[in-house]
């Protein structure tokens, strides 16, 4: 057993809590001292972070588009996984993930970690919030604490096998959202936006200008503005909720690959 060695990092992307909900119910199943490395800090150097064999990552993103958010992979691909193994994560707003899991698999390949697991799971729809609303709920809980429990035996067993994942290469096109969140009048300039915008599009003087192409419509300024005073045009909004609502309705459950 090398299990009193590992050091377990949570390296996470999710701009609006989605996805890290469904990171914080897995790791509790998981045994180690976490440490928290936040892929949606655009300040950071991903660069500098350098991991060890005995280590084990949660790796977690976002699915956008069956894709995983582009800066996430850049920033993921920076890092030295020197042979840690990793635990892959992808959240998905009850749609479908297609090629996020095996895109996060190459990207954390590339990186330097050993992938001994995958989980795809559930969370609200940060874009349509009325799909998949009040996810992770308390049979997501239970399913990741159970999921969890597989994944730590696992990794005491030594065993280093890598799971079949699903999802196809080359990987579906990525193509943006294109909903790109406008300040309101209730704006006051506070700047939180532009300081927690992942790819600050966001103008650090004056909020209320966006650089359209940047932005990754991620919702995070939505989710963060303490004025409640950022939303994306609501008839873009409705005409998506009427386009996702056949394939968001139905309920999908969480998924393991071991
Ligand atoms: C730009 C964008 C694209 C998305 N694409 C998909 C998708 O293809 N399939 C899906 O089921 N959910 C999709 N979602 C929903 C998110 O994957 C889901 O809400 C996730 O939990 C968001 O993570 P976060 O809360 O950590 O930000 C998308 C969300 C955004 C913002």
């Amino acid at each position: 057993m090398k299990l009193y060695k590992m050091k377990l990092y949570n390296i996470v992307f999710s701009p609006t809590g989605g996805t890290q909900k469904v990171a914080v119910l897995l790791t509790k199943a998981l045994a180690g001292e976490a440490a928290a490395i936040d892929l949606t800090d655009s300040k950071q150097d991903f660069s500098a972070i350098r991991l060890t064999q005995e280590d084990v990552a949660l790796i977690a993103v976002p699915s956008y588009g069956g894709r995983v958010p582009a800066v996430a992979v850049e920033r993921l691909t920076a890092m030295h996984g020197q042979g840690a193994r990793a635990v892959l994560v992808c959240v998905y707003g009850n749609r479908a993930y297609e090629d996020t899991l095996v895109e996060l698999e190459d990207a954390a390949q590339k990186a330097g970690f050993r992938v001994i697991a995958a989980v795809a799971a559930v969370a609200e729809h940060s874009i349509a919030r009325q799909f998949a609303a009040g996810r992770p709920d308390a049979q997501d809980a239970a399913q990741l604490a159970a999921f969890g429990e597989k994944i730590q035996a696992k990794l005491s067993a030594d065993d280093l096998s890598e799971p079949d994942l699903p999802g196809n290469r080359p990987y579906k096109k990525a193509g943006g959202a294109g909903m790109v969140p406008k300040a309101t009048k209730a704006c006051n300039r506070c700047g939180v936006c532009a300081a927690e915008c992942p790819v600050q599009a966001i103008h650090k003087e004056d909020p209320t200008k966006v650089d359209e192409k940047a932005c990754i419509s991620c919702m995070r300024c939505v989710a963060v503005c303490p004025q409640g005073a950022r939303r994306v045009n609501p008839l873009l909004l409705s005409a998506a909720g009427l386009m996702l609502k056949k394939v968001c309705s139905e309920r999908k459950d969480c998924e393991l690959f071991l």
